[in-house]
């Protein structure tokens, strides 16, 4: 298994020609646009050594494969977030594509079970060089009275972590979470299980449809690898001073963590 990034950044062959080597940053910015033209315009702004970005459903739904190789010969890092659950062949067949494609990680809904998520791990494990896969728990727009409604009536905590468990007994690298669950997932499952943490909100922020936040710093306190980053970032009246910001507030704290 890949243990960490430095890992992934020796054995990824893009590396070489194009991508950042060194990204320092956790951050993960969710570029959660409409068009490849808006994506484009956004990521030229960009450096590749101070974030790595995030492709979802809405702009690979309109810009397809194409902008993942127009992003990483920028020298991005991609997350191709387009949580995958169906049936395992399915599911194994599109984890290849994105292996494929070359991005640095990819993701399944943890509940579409463990022979789902085995058939993931498995399809990429015949690549020398593969994208991290990680899994889905409990969506941070979610909250009780959600899981309630779809008959779950644990607590989200007591799901995420059972989700959890399945993701890194089924073999993969590790979840997405809320930054609330991490101190627990960490103590469960080990540090080097990855803990990718949507939800993330600056202490000014409006939370929007998410519930289950916390601000960067507290994130990573709490043991978070990876903070993905949308709207308090592509929505600020300044989104680059906005991620600088969030940068300098983690190198301080990692300063204090030396
Ligand atoms: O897999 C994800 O990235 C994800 C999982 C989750 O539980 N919650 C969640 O918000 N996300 C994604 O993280 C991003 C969060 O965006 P903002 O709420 O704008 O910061 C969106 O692109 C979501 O699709």
């Amino acid at each position: 298994m890949i243990s960490s990034i430095e890992d992934w950044n020796d054995m990824n062959p893009l590396m070489a020609p194009g991508l950042a080597a060194n990204v320092t940053s956790p951050v993960l910015v969710a570029l959660d646009f409409a068009t490849a033209d808006a994506a484009l315009a956004f990521a030229s702004r960009l450096d590749p050594l101070q974030c790595r970005l995030k492709v979802g459903k809405e702009l690979f739904t309109a810009a397809g494969p194409q902008l993942l190789q127009q992003l990483q010969a920028r020298g991005f890092q991609v997350f191709l977030d387009l949580k995958f659950h169906d049936i395992p062949n399915t599911v194994a067949h599109a984890c290849k594509m994105a292996a494929e494609a070359g991005v640095w990680m990819v993701n399944v809904h943890a509940s579409g079970g463990r022979r789902m998520m085995t058939a993931a791990a498995e399809a990429l494990a015949q690549y020398s060089q593969r994208p991290l896969l990680i899994a889905v728990t409990v969506l941070t727009s979610m909250e009780a009275s959600d899981l309630a409604e779809i008959g779950i009536t644990v607590p989200p905590q007591e799901q995420v972590l059972r989700l959890a468990r399945l993701t890194r007994d089924s073999g993969l690298d590790g979840v997405v979470c809320s930054a609330q669950e991490a101190p627990l997932l960490k103590a469960e499952l080990g540090r080097d299980f990855k803990l990718v943490t949507p939800g993330i909100r600056l202490a000014d922020s409006a939370a929007d449809d998410q519930r289950r936040v916390m601000t960067p710093v507290a994130a990573l306190q709490a043991g978070a690898d990876y903070l993905v980053i949308g709207r308090p970032i592509t929505q600020a009246a300044d989104p680059l001073a906005a991620l600088a910001a969030i940068n300098a507030d983690i190198q301080s704290y990692r300063a204090t963590q030396a």
